[in-house]
Order: structure tokens, then sequence, then C-alpha cells
């Protein structure tokens, strides 16, 4: 059994047989119910569909579900792309009369979710829907599709027929096979549909060798060892806590066709602080709440004294009414030029929220010894050591002298010993005298304010004014 499991590049590719037999094993001496198995499967489905087509772009969802398993993880994943923000619709043809397939049904019908029958279809699919998930046959299809599969399968085929030039066509999600393609030799005739992402299930199947959309995806972190070892699986990792996993190769696409259309709500004048600090700190809040990885990363740019401006990042670590601090080496190439020039800027880009703050400026100066010292001893023992190693800036022949001093540093400084703060450690701090802050809108009609600092009666005050975006 195992010698007659494929493999394509580190994946495994299963035969009909060893599906069938794998999900039997699942069902059978592994205790797994059919229910949860479909809910994993279902949420793998939502999950990955979620990676590449984002709820704000592609949102008019139809479910088309067969009379199988591979249907009742169409079923599931319509209610979980439902909770995602996604706008579900359902096509159910041919219902199974089994309380799995009811209760699936009943939960859909209590979000309010349409169903469609056939005859309710419009004939072209292109423009009442933005994705097409095909969950009509899974592993256990033969022969040709009987109706009104049959008919349905063309809808999907003859897609292309109404593209349009100024709409774009929905995408079609298959679930673990793509529906009419044969389990093992994929889409013989060549006639089949063709669909731009495939989300095979467990592990995927031969005819998945076939597949050539840009999107391949494996769902269903659940497989135990045991199944992985009888199999002889080779499955890739799943990444940090995702459901899915992208296997296959990458997209290749033109880069100058990546876009977002940015979907943001108003930012007005009427509603920002008259201190562009609280407006900082409210941004910076939502950041946080909305789980952005280190929102305090932040694009450093300076210049030396020839004039030719340098970025990186660093990350702030603190902010208030005396400025923007960070900390680094006072003898690293961006020391080197603030020392010639005090002159900076900073830039938060902030995805997720399509959000940048982009201009503090200002002028820096190196924070006090004891704020560096007191920050220094705060860092973890080990970012602590790798400072003292680290000439920044200056070029080393290889890895290995970091971690040859590395390893003399930490059996230097035992345990608890007091690591000393080098002298060529410190902060800075950029006081700003212009912020802008900008949020993305759709058709690059942005929101942008900017802040700066006016005398009004002997008074310091920041004017806001709107720029074009
Ligand atoms: N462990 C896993 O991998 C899991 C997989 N899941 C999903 O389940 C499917 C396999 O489900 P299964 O119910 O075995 O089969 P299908 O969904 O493929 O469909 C079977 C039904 O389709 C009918 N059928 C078959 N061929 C035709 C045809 N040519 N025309 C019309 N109808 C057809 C078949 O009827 P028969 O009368 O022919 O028997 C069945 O009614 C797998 O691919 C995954 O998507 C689980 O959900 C989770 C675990
Ligand atoms: C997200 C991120 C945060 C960083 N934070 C810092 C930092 O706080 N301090 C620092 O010295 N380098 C930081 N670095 C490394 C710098 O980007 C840079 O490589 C280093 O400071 C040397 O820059 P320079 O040669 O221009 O002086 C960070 C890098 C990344 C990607
Ligand atoms: C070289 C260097 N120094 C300092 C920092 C800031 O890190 P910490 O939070 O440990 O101060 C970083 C962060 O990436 C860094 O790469
Ligand atoms: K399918």
């Amino acid at each position: 059994m195992a010698s007659s499991v494929q493999n394509q590049g580190s994946i495994s590719y299963l035969t009909q047989r060893e599906a069938a037999e794998v999900d039997e094993t699942l069902m059978g001496p592994l205790g797994f119910s059919v229910d949860q198995l479909m809910e994993l499967a279902g949420l793998s489905v939502a999950t990955s569909i979620n990676e590449v087509y984002k709820p704000s772009e592609y949102n008019r969802v139809l479910a088309i579900c067969g009379p199988g398993n591979n249907g009742g993880d169409g079923l599931v994943a319509a209610r979980h792309l439902y909770h995602f923000g996604y706008k579900p619709f359902v096509c159910y043809p041919k219902r199974t009369q089994k309380p799995l397939y009811s209760g699936l049904v009943t939960q859909l019908e209590s979000l309010s979710i349409p169903f469609l029958s056939v005859d309710e279809l419009p004939m072209d699919l292109s423009k009442d829907f933005d994705i097409l998930v095909d969950a009509m046959f899974g592993f256990s299809f033969h022969g040709a599709p009987r109706p009104p599969f049959d008919d349905l399968i063309k809808k999907l085929i003859n897609l292309h027929y109404y593209e349009q030039a100024q709409r774009k066509p929905p995408v079609i999600v298959s679930v673990d096979i793509p529906s009419g393609w044969h389990v093992e030799e994929g889409d013989v005739g060549g006639d089949g549909i063709k669909p731009d992402m495939l989300v095979s299930l467990t592990a995927p199947k031969l005819c998945a060798k076939k597949f050539s959309g840009p999107h391949h995806f494996l769902g269903g972190r659940f497989v135990p060892p045991a199944i992985a070892e009888k199999y002889k699986l080779q499955l890739p990792q799943y990444p940090g806590i995702s459901m899915c996993v992208r296997i296959g190769k990458p997209p290749q696409i033109d880069i100058s066709s990546l876009r977002e259309n940015y979907i943001s709500p108003e930012f007005l004048e009427e509603q920002v602080e008259a201190d562009p600090l609280d407006q900082f700190r409210k941004w910076f809040d939502d950041a946080m709440a909305a789980n952005l990885k280190e929102p305090n990363a932040m694009a450093l740019s300076t210049t030396g004294k020839d004039g030719k401006p340098s970025s990186r990042m660093v990350l702030l670590k603190g902010v208030d009414k005396d400025g923007f601090v960070w900390f680094t080496n006072y003898e690293s190439q961006k020391a080197r030029q603030l020392s010639e020039n005090p002159h900076a800027a900073l830039l938060f880009y902030w995805d997720g929220l399509n959000r940048q703050v982009v201009r503090v400026e200002g002028s820096v100066e190196k924070v006090s010894d004891e704020e560096s010292e007191q920050y220094f001893h705060s860092r973890p023992r080990g970012s602590q050591l790798g400072a003292i190693v680290s000439k920044q800036s200056t070029v080393i022949p290889g890895r290995h002298v970091l971690h040859q001093q590395y390893k003399e540093l930490e059996e230097k400084y035992s345990k608890e010993s007091l690591i000393p703060k080098p002298k060529y450690w410190g902060g800075y701090r950029l006081k700003p005298e212009r912020f802008e802050f900008w949020q993305g809108q759709p058709s690059r009609l942005h929101d942008r304010l900017e802040y700066s600092p006016q005398e009004t009666d002997g008074k310091r005050v920041w004017k806001i004014v709107r720029l074009a975006p």
C-alpha cells in the first residue's frame, strides 16, 4: 500500500482507494466522527479562501454542494465564510436525508443564508457572484456527472464565455477534487472546469498533480501521526495556528498587477485630535486592537553630510510630548548620519488598517545615559549580549564570529550577573515638527491630514490641513 502513495516533490498524493481507506481509518480505529472531519474540512476551505480572496473584494460566494461529504464540506465552509464577513448563497439540489446534513442546512437557514435552486441560478453566474465554491464531488466521484450536476459543471466551464473586459470574472474554488475530473487522472478530456484554487483535504489526491491554477492549498490540520506513518504521508508544516497551508508554487504573477483597493472608514478633519500625539496614540491603540504584528516597527530615514538618504526599520520604544524614542548602536551607519545631520523622518505602515503615519519629521538627539541604561537592562539577556557582540554596520567575515563571542560572553556573565551596557549603545529621541496621517481609500482618493506648528497670538498650535492624495 505505502509504496503506491505517489510523491511529487516532498508531498504525498493519494489514489482514490487510499483516500477512502484513510477516511475509514480516521472514522474507525482513530475515533473521529464524520461531523468532526467535515467541520475541520469546511473550516480549512473557508480559511484557505480567506487567505487569497478577501471579503472586501470578493464578497458574494455561491457554494454549489453535491450529495456526499464533499457537499457537506461546502455547507460547513459557507457557514464559516458568513462569519468571516462574506455573503454566502447555497445551491444544494440533491439533499441528503441524514441528521448531519439537515443540521447543517438548519444552521445556514438560521443565518438567513439563501438557498437557490438550480432553476433560480442565472444562466451567467459571473454577474451575481465573486467566488464559486465547487463542492459537488470529492474522492468518491466516478463515471460521468449525472443531472443536475452535469449542467452545473457546464455553467462553471462556460464562465469565460461571459467574461467582459470591464468585469472581473468570479473565481472557482474546488473542494478536494475539481468536480467532473477523474480522481486520479484529472481533467482527462481537457474540457473540464479550471479552478483558480484547489483546497485538497487531508492529503492531495492524484488528480491534484494536474492542477495548474494559481492557488493550491492543503486543509485539515488534524491528521494524526498514526495515519501519516501508515500511509508514509509526507505532509507540509502548517504555519502558526493556521488550518491551511499553501502547497505547490506560489503564483507567478506580474508584479505590476499587484494592487489593493483600500476600503476604510472616512478620516475627517472634524474627527481628528487637535494634538497629533493624541492622534498618533489613538491610531496606535487601533493597531494594537487589530492585533497587528509589531505596530511599533517604523522606518527611520536619515541622511549624512553627503545628502544621500538611507532608511531602515527600528522599533519605537517610547512616545510622549518630548518625542519618539528608539535604541541602537551609536557607532552604526544611522548614528554616523545622525551625527552629521540631526534631521530624520519616521514612517509607520499599518497594513490591515490601510493606514500610514508618514513623515513624523523632526530633529534627533541622543537620550540621556540613564534612560539608555534603564532600557538596556530591561531587555532579554540574549539581546543585551547581542548588543555587545554586534559592532553594528561593520563588515564581518561570517556568522561564526558573532556566535563565538556570544558564547564567550554568556560564560563571562553567568546567570544573574549584571551585563554592562556598552558605551556605544543607547537611544535617540526625535522631536516631531511635522506629522501626516494617511488613510487609504478607494480609487486612490486617500485621506491625508497634515499637522504643522503655527504661531497664533504668540501661542504655538498645530495647524491641520488636508493634502491631495
Ligand atoms: N478524511 C477526509 O479526507 C475527509 C473528506 N471529506 C470530504 O468527503 C469527500 C468524499 O466524500 P464522499 O461522500 O465519499 O464522496 P463525494 O462527496 O465525492 O460524493 C459521493 C456522492 O456523489 C455521488 N456521485 C458519484 N459519482 C457521481 C456522478 N458521476 N454523478 C452524480 N453523482 C455522483 C455518489 O452517488 P453514487 O450513487 O454514485 O454513490 C454519492 O452520493 C472528500 O473528497 C472530502 O471532500 C470529509 O468531509 C472530511 C474528511
Ligand atoms: C522590524 C525591525 C526592527 C528593528 N529594530 C531595530 C532597532 O530598534 N534598533 C536597531 O538598531 N536596529 C533595528 N533593526 C535593524 C535595523 O533595521 C538595521 O539593520 C540596523 O540598525 C543597522 O542599520 P544602519 O546600518 O543603517 O545603522 C530592526 C530591524 C527590523 C526589521
Ligand atoms: C539590532 C537591533 N537592535 C535593537 C532592536 C530592538 O529590539 P529590542 O526590543 O530588543 O530593544 C532590534 C529589533 O529588531 C534590532 O534588530
Ligand atoms: K469538489
